[in-house]
C-alpha cells in the first residue's frame, strides 16, 4: 500500500466504517423526552442544583413538584419560582429516608413523567475523622433515599397511559466517577448510584423509561458553602482539577441531557473527559459519543494516569510539609 492509500485508509475509511458500525450498534436507541406540560418531580428541589432545576423546568412549561425536608425552604422555593416564572409548584415535605412519607408524597403528587433524584448530603472529611453515624447518614440519604423514591414512583410510572417516553434521572457527582480524597463515604454513595442506574435501565427500557445520570463538578450552592467550612486541604487541591459551575449552568446541562435520554450527562469539559475515560460498560445511545469513547480510550488512560500522578504528588507534598512543620 502506498503512503497516500494508507493515509486514506486510516484517516477516512476506518473512521467512516467505525461510525457506521456504531450507528447500528448503540443501545438503547436514541430518544427524545419532552418536558413541556409533563410532570417533573424533583427531590432536593428547595436548594442549590435542585432549585435551579425546578426553576428551569417550570420556565420550560413543565408541571413541577419538589420534595425536601424543611417546609420553610420549600415554601421559599415555591414563592421564588412563582415570582420568576408565574408557575405554581407543588411542594412535599418528606425525608427521603422515610419510605412511608415518600410514598405518600409521590401518591399525592400524581403520576410522574420525569423523576429527578437530586437530593444529596455531603461532608468532605477523612474517614478517620468521620463518625460512623455520618457515613451511614450519607449512604441512607444518597443511596437508600434514591431507592425509596424509585420504589415509590415506579409502579405508577410503568402504568402511565401516556405513550411519551419517561425519565428517571439521578444526580451523582464527578466524585461518583473517580474517588477523591475526603469523599470515602460520599463517593461510595455516588458510585453506588451508577450500579443502580445501569441495572435499572435494563429493567425499565421495556416500559419506555429512560435513565440518566448527571455528573456535576463543584457547584456553587448552599450545600457546597457548608461543605467548604471544613473541607480538607487535599480535597480542595484535588477537586480543583475540574472547574466549578453555577447551579443554573448545571441545571441547564442536566435538563438538556435528560431530554435526549443521555445515560451519562457531563457538565463541563473536564467532565466530558472523565465520562469518556470511565465509559466502561455503560449504555450509550449516541454513536458520535461512542465513537469518541472508542477513539479516545487509550489516550485518556494516559491522561488519567497523569492526573493520578499529580494527585499523589500533592498528597506526598502535603504530608512532607506537615512533617517538616512539626
Ligand atoms: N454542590 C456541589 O458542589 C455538587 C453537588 N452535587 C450533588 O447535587 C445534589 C444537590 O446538591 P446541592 O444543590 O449542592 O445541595 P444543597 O445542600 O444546596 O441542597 C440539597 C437539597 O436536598 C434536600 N435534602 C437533603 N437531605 C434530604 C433528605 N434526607 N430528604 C429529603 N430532602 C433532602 C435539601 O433540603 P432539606 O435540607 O430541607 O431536606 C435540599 O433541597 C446532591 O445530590 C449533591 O451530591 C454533585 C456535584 C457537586
Ligand atoms: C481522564 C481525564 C480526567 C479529567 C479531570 C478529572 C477531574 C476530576 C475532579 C473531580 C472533582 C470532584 C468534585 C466533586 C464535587 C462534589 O460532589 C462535592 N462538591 C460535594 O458536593
Amino acid at each position: 500500500m502506498g503512503d497516500a492509500n494508507f493515509a486514506f485508509f486510516v484517516l477516512f475509511l476506518l473512521p467512516v466504517f467505525l461510525l457506521a458500525v456504531l450507528y447500528f450498534l448503540v443501545r438503547p436507541r436514541p430518544v427524545k423526552i419532552p418536558i413541556k406540560n409533563r410532570h417533573v418531580f424533583i427531590t432536593g428541589g428547595s436548594s442549590g442544583i435542585g432549585l435551579a432545576l425546578a426553576h428551569r423546568a417550570a420556565a420550560e412549561g413543565a408541571r413541577v413538584s419538589i420534595l425536601a425536608r424543611s417546609p420553610d425552604k420549600l415554601e421559599e422555593a415555591r414563592n421564588a419560582i412563582r415570582l420568576a416564572t408565574g408557575m405554581e409548584v407543588a411542594a412535599f415535605a418528606a425525608d427521603v429516608r422515610d419510605f412511608e412519607a415518600v410514598k405518600r408524597a409521590v401518591d399525592d403528587a400524581g403520576p410522574i413523567d420525569v423523576l429527578l433524584l437530586n437530593h444529596g448530603v455531603f461532608v468532605a472529611l477523612e474517614l478517620d475523622k468521620m463518625e460512623l453515624s455520618e457515613v451511614k447518614f450519607t449512604m441512607d440519604v444518597n443511596l437508600m433515599g434514591t431507592l425509596n423514591l424509585i420504589k415509590a414512583a415506579l409502579p405508577a410510572m410503568k402504568n402511565r397511559n401516556d405513550p411519551l417516553p419517561a425519565s428517571i434521572a439521578l444526580v451523582s457527582s464527578q466524585a461518583g466517577q473517580v474517588g477523591i480524597y475526603g469523599y470515602v463515604a460520599y463517593s461510595a454513595s455516588k458510585f453506588g448510584l451508577r450500579g443502580l442506574a445501569e441495572s435499572l435501565q435494563q429493567e425499565v427500557i421495556e416500559d419506555n423509561i429512560h435513565v440518566s445520570m448527571i455528573f456535576p463538578p463543584d457547584t456553587d450552592t448552599p450545600g457546597l458553602a457548608e461543605e467548604n467550612k471544613r473541607r480538607p486541604e487535599l480535597t480542595k487541591i484535588i477537586t480543583a482539577s475540574s472547574g466549578s459551575m453555577k447551579a443554573d449552568e448545571v441545571a441547564q446541562k442536566a435538563l438538556d441531557g435528560i431530554k435526549c435520554g443521555d445515560f451519562i450527562v457531563s457538565c463541563n469539559f473536564e467532565g466530558i473527559a472523565l465520562s469518556l475515560a470511565t465509559a466502561g460498560l455503560s449504555p450509550q445511545r449516541s454513536f458520535l459519543m461512542a465513537f469518541l469513547e472508542v477513539v479516545a480510550a487509550g489516550i485518556l488512560r494516559i491522561v488519567a494516569l497523569g492526573m493520578q500522578w499529580t494527585w499523589y504528588r500533592s498528597i506526598e507534598k502535603y504530608h512532607s510539609q506537615r512533617k517538616g512543620a512539626s
